[in-house]
């Protein structure tokens, strides 16, 4: 048995004359505390630096010895069984998995439900069709799920899968939340969900699998994997022990490849509905709700352990911080401050009705083109917004009622533009006339009506990307993409053919295909605007990050209006600008939306601003 166990897992042993083992370096248990010494002096740099990891490396430290320990006398006899037995090895696989599966869907910061249940299927499927691949054509033991081979090289292609999924599944679920006003912007511009998110999904993926790359890169020159270095000392010669270790590396490179692409598709599908929009609220910020029983007992410890030693800090383990008038963090002149999870829901709905969240729609030059036809139309559109991700602890949850936990901003909203026409938005902060333009937009969705663009039903549209690319939402956040503006124009160029490739097979649609202008064209416009409005044209050429916070919105008021949509939605454009540059901008965009017989929506909280561009 100890040979079995030496010979695939490495123990460091070597036979005696009477057959014994004897280990080729005795480690003693007082051996295995000194050893945690220099890992627990880093408690006191947690400490002092105030990381919040002393509970982390504490709870580590514990399970990595506890389950070695554990491990060391469980294999022995599941070794010895499952050779006879395949529901041992089955039942020790599917624990492993379990764990596994749970291990790295608690990593990430950001989680979405069903989570768990993917990562699981993800590491089934893969680990399994690698594992048939590995035992069934390549190494052959008898049998065939001979334990001392299936349990340690199913260990270790688990093992590295938790790292990469944690680490891909972390990149890209902190993105969709983090940068939806990245992904916005492309998707406005008429992208795909693909589109949009490709440079994310690349980010996610090479960050996943970039740990295994690199142990692959220094294998055999830096690094002498354990399971190699234990073959050699348990008798094995180095040349077979390498191939060996070789041939277990391609299959661990390979099965974190696969499972990280796996889990990355599901959370894309998650992260995005139907309809191309980004789904923001599918992902839960994780906190210390979802640690799990075992971390939260530690984690309680550790903080009683920390608070006794700060002595004069806080009672509850934080350091309370004064504000200057020397009153503490959360009160204001006085009175103390209350936060949203302190009320009760009651409370909180009682609160929004009695806010004005009226939204006032005015047409701005409606007389001048009285004949026009219609471009645009809102029939009876209806928004609400969830806000359980603004009340802590009723976050996901499902006993509270679809009508307590939804928020409607507007109701049987009716609106009729005609082509040429321009209206501006206003109402109070937080109304809702961002939404109102991104649901325009259909970057997302709306409770009820119908939207048309020249007499279509947005339904009636092949898919959302062909009605963005006619239907331009202009963000209210400053552009903070890698690149710069000409290559923003390459990439949205591609879009555009893209569309009109599948669509030209499209025959029932060719009548009203939309023509978008090609890279040529739409950088000269955007060239010609920016001159226009007091810029330089080789800002082209600047890094967006390299850009004021109204230049960039300068550019891309600009690069909007030069890929000529049918509908221009501008979200406080000119928010960033001085009062003559934004005279400038406003007469552009009275000056297109009449020759290219646009309509556009302006959101705008500036009153001098409505009246100037209802003056012509
Ligand atoms: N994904 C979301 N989940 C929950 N609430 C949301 C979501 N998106 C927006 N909201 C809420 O909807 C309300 C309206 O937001 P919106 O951005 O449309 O306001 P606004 O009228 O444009 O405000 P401002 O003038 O300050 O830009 C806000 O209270 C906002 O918190």
């Amino acid at each position: 048995m100890m040979e079995a166990l030496s010979d695939a897992f490495g123990f460091l042993s070597v036979p005696e004359a009477n057959g014994h083992h004897q280990p080729v370096v005795p480690v003693s248990m007082i051996h295995l505390f000194l050893s945690m010494i220099p890992l627990f002096c880093y408690c006191g740099v947690s400490y002092a630096l105030d990381l919040h990891l002393i509970g982390d490396i504490c709870i580590s430290s514990i399970r990595t010895f506890v389950q070695m320990i554990a491990v060391g006398y469980v294999l022995v006899p599941i070794f010895g069984w499952g050779k006879t037995h395949f529901s041992v090895v089955l039942l020790y696989l599917t624990l492993m998995i379990l764990l596994a599966a749970y291990e790295a869907s608690s990593r990430p910061k950001f989680w979405f439900v069903g989570q768990f249940w993917a990562i699981l299927g993800a590491m089934v499927v893969n680990v399994s069709v690698l594992a048939s691949f590995a035992f069934g054509i390549i190494i052959q033991p008898r049998p065939v799920y001979d334990p001392q081979y299936v349990i340690p090289i199913s260990g270790m292609l688990l093992g590295n899968c938790i790292t990469s999924i944690s680490l891909a599944l972390n990149s890209l679920s902190a993105n969709l939340v983090e940068k939806a006003p990245e992904i916005e912007l492309y998707l406005s511009f008429g992208a795909t969900k693909h589109e949009a998110t490709m440079r994310l999904l690349r980010d996610a993926i090479r960050t996943g699998i970039m740990p295994t790359l690199n142990s692959m890169a220094v294998i055999g020159l830096i690094s002498i994997p354990g399971m190699m270095t234990g073959q050699v000392l348990g008798g094995t010669p180095p040349e077979e022990a390498a191939k060996y270790q070789i041939l277990i590396m391609y299959l661990i490179a390979a099965c974190c490849f696969g499972t990280v692409l796996t889990v990355l598709y599901v959370c894309l599908r998650v992260g995005f509905d139907a309809n191309h929009a980004l789904s923001k609220n599918i992902f839960g910020r994780k906190d210390d709700g979802q640690k799990g029983w075992l971390s939260k007992a530690f984690l309680c410890i550790t903080a009683a352990l920390s608070c006794a030693c700060r002595g004069s800090k806080s009672k509850n383990g934080y350091e309370e911080i004064a504000t200057k008038d020397g009153s503490k963090d959360g009160e204001t002149n006085g009175a103390r401050g209350y936060s949203d999870e302190e009320k009760s829901p009651d409370q909180l709905i009682a609160d929004y009705k009695a806010r004005q969240n009226t939204i006032f729609v005015r047409l701005l030059n409606g007389n001048s083109h009285e004949h026009g036809s219609t471009c645009l139309e809102l029939k009876h559109i209806a928004r609400s917004v969830p806000i359980t991700t603004t009340i802590k602890g009723f976050h996901q949850s499902r006993s509270v009622s679809d009508q307590l936990t939804r928020r409607i901003l507007f109701d049987n909203m009716c609106v009729t533009l005609k082509h040429g026409e321009i209206a501006t938005v206003m109402g109070p902060s937080g109304a809702g006339k961002s939404q109102l333009l991104q649901l325009v937009a259909g970057l997302v969705p709306h409770d009820a009506g119908q939207l048309t663009l020249n007499g279509k039903c947005r339904s009636h549209f092949e898919d959302m990307p062909h009605w963005r690319q006619q239907v331009r939402y202009v963000t209210q956040y400053k552009i903070g993409i890698p690149g710069t503006p000409r290559m923003f124009i390459r990439e949205v160029v591609g879009f555009t053919v893209n569309a009109r490739s599948s669509k030209i097979l499209d025959l029932k649609n060719q009548a009203q295909e939309y023509v978008s202008p090609g890279y040529e064209e739409m950088a000269t416009t955007t060239a010609e605007l920016l001159l226009e409005w007091g810029m330089e044209p080789d800002s082209l050429d600047k890094e967006w990050t390299q850009l004021s916070g109204g230049e960039a919105q300068r550019v891309i008021v600009a690069l909007s209006i030069a890929s000529r949509p049918q509908v221009l939605l501008l979200d406080e454009s000119t928010s960033a600008l001085d009062h003559h540059t934004k005279v400038l901008v406003e007469k552009s965009v009275r000056k297109y939306v009449s020759e290219q017989k646009m309509t556009a929506l302006w959101i705008t909280h500036d009153k001098d601003q409505a009246t100037r561009m209802g003056l012509e």
